[in-house]
């Protein structure tokens, strides 16, 4: 990889306070033990591992949205810096997709003005010129411009992820982190979001992190693969080396599961 990676985590570890309410569990959870990872532009990186091993924490991390307990993160080659200011140049060059886009969205908000918010908040343009990056962005992620003034629950799942997808690009950012993003559609439009991520990817020239449970799904959009268990990476590879010479037994586990259908 000769580009300087968009984000780089150096020996990350993340030990989380454990959750109040839950009884007979210890009070520390160490999520995440000493992962080291790089992802450039136009590269698409896939996690997987079972639920519970500590995918979503390394996503938080990479988003900026977690603070590791230990190790580092690199934005574009430096430390990463947990001001204001450099939040905001993250949030700008990275940005997520969650699971759920019934709750990534603001149930009260239009399609439009759920799309304007970023442009607005980070200073981008005047109202024509961001109306008109809006337009471009929907049309981008194959919806039609009469979806601009619909509420999120006036549309389907699949248009609902769609429009979380349009507004993780409108700020034009160097890598989408998507965690688990179409685990909560019908099966029937699984394959048509990853279709949308993969020819936005190559469209766009952008960096992808996609974070899945599913071996299959994340073998069918990935360039390289790491594998996580129990918090740490315990092989990484293309995804040919994985499918055809996994070393990790966990990994040979993963693969012999039943496999599915996206
Ligand atoms: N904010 C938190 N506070 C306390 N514990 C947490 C927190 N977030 C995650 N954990 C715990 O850290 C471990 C890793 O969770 P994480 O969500 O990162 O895994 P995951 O692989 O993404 O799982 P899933 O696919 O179920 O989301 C789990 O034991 C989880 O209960």
């Amino acid at each position: 990889m000769s580009a300087t990676p968009v984000i780089e985590l150096k020996d990350v570890h993340v030990v989380h306070k454990s959750r109040t309410g839950k009884l007979f569990r210890p009070d520390k959870v160490h999520a995440v033990r000493g992962v080291s990872v790089a992802v450039a532009k136009g590269e698409v990186l896939g996690l997987v591992g079972e639920s519970g091993c500590g995918k979503s924490t390394l996503a938080r991390v990479m988003v900026g949205l977690q603070k590791p307990t230990e190790g580092e993160v690199l934005f574009r080659g430096k430390p990463l810096q947990h001001s204001a200011a450099a939040r905001k140049e993250l949030g700008r060059a990275v940005s997520v997709v969650f699971q759920d886009p019934a709750t990534a969205l603001n149930p009260r908000m239009i399609v439009r003005d759920q799309l304007t918010d970023p442009l607005r908040v980070h200073g981008i343009g005047d109202a024509r010129s961001r109306e008109a990056t809006v337009r471009e962005t929907l049309q981008l992620v194959g919806l039609p411009l009469s979806a601009l003034d619909v509420l999120p629950r006036q549309i389907s799942g699949g248009q609902r992820q769609r429009v979380a997808i349009a507004r993780a690009l409108v700020l034009q950012p160097d890598l989408i982190v998507a965690d688990e993003p179409t685990s909560a559609l019908d099966v029937s439009v699984r394959a048509q979001v990853l279709n949308l991520l993969t020819d936005l990817k190559a469209e766009l020239g952008l960096g992808l992190v996609f974070i899945s449970h599913d071996i299959n799904t994340v073998r069918y959009v990935s360039d390289r693969i790491i594998v996580m268990n129990a918090g740490r990476a315990v092989e990484t590879g293309t995804a040919e080396e994985i499918f055809t010479s996994a070393k990790d037994d966990y990994t040979r586990t993963l693969l012999s599961a039943t496999p599915s259908l996206l």
